[in-house]
């Protein structure tokens, strides 16, 4: 239910339940749980885009299936839920919500789960929960809050609208905006620009943007741990570029440019 593809160090991960929007069972939870898991540590994969087969990105949760579960047994499956979008949101490499089509209810709580929202003009986005009589269940309004102004997300959350993707954009939700035809080689193009970096600077940026909003550091730790890391990479003990790499790599463009002039 869920398909994988690695394409130039992009892992492409499709929610491919298309005849009823793919809409997200518990089966797939569990497939999504075990490829970001094998991922996590594949060098191969730089980026992660989560996408949808068919005219929808994701209707939300299985409506269908939840509601044959008892009160327990959804308490139990929430929890586990909330767990794997949480471990999303926290992910070491950059993680794209590629919304091919519309995204409601859950739907958007995956996709603000992410650090990057791309989708097309025809796309619809809507936190429908509160026309069903319930509230987000999966932290997509914490991870709305992080993303939005508060009365933004707010006004969203409680009216439960669906917004065009172009609205969205101009509220900050979605990042960009490209064609529908072709719209996912548009994606992967997008993210080629991080994927064609090094790894390892990848991981360290993705740590201090998790750090930068942690409460347990102040803004000079913070500082301090930043500089730290990018003197990791700059001395090569993570594989980057020696300090003599760098500095050789530095003066030999600079006597070119020299030898140039004459
Ligand atoms: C768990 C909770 C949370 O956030 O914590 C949530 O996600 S609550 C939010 C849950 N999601 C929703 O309320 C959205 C429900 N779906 C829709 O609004 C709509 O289906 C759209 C996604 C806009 C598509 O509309 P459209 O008119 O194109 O198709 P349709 O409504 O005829 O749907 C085609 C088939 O997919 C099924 N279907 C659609 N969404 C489903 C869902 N979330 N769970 C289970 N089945 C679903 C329909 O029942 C129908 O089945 P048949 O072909 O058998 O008739």
């Amino acid at each position: 239910m869920i398909k994988t593809e690695i394409i130039g160090n992009i892992g492409v991960l499709t929610l491919a339940r298309p005849w009823v929007h793919n809409a997200l069972n518990f089966q797939m939870f569990k497939e999504l749980k075990y490829y970001l898991e094998k991922w996590r540590e594949d060098q191969d994969v730089k980026v992660i885009v989560l996408t949808g087969e068919g005219e929808s990105f994701c209707s939300g949760g299985d409506l269908e299936e939840f509601s044959q579960l008892s009160k327990e047994e959804i308490a139990d499956c929430f929890k586990q839920i909330k767990d794997i979008l949480l471990a999303l949101h926290q992910y070491p490499k950059p993680t794209v919500a590629a919304l091919n089509g519309t995204a409601v209810g859950g739907g958007c709580e995956l996709a603000s789960a992410c650090d990057f929202r791309l989708a097309h003009p025809a796309v619809q986005l809507g936190f429908v929960q509160i026309r069903l009589g319930i509230t987000t269940g999966w932290g997509g309004a914490n991870y709305l809050f992080k993303l939005l102004s508060r009365q933004k997300a707010l006004e969203l959350l409680l009216s439960g609208e669906r917004i065009s993707s172009i609205e969205a954009y101009k509220l900050g939700l979605i990042d960009k905006i490209f064609p529908t035809e072709d719209f996912l080689r548009h994606v992967l193009a997008w993210c080629r620009r991080f994927a064609c970096q090094p790894l390892d600077a990848i991981l360290l940026y993705k740590q201090t943007a998790q750090q930068a909003d942690d409460p347990r550091f102040t803004l000079s730790q913070k500082i301090t741990l930043e500089v730290e890391r990018c003197l990791k990479v700059w001395g090569g003990q993570l594989g980057g570029p020696s300090l003599s790499a760098v500095n050789a790599s530095f003066f030999t463009k600079k006597q070119e440019k020299v030898v140039g002039r004459v």
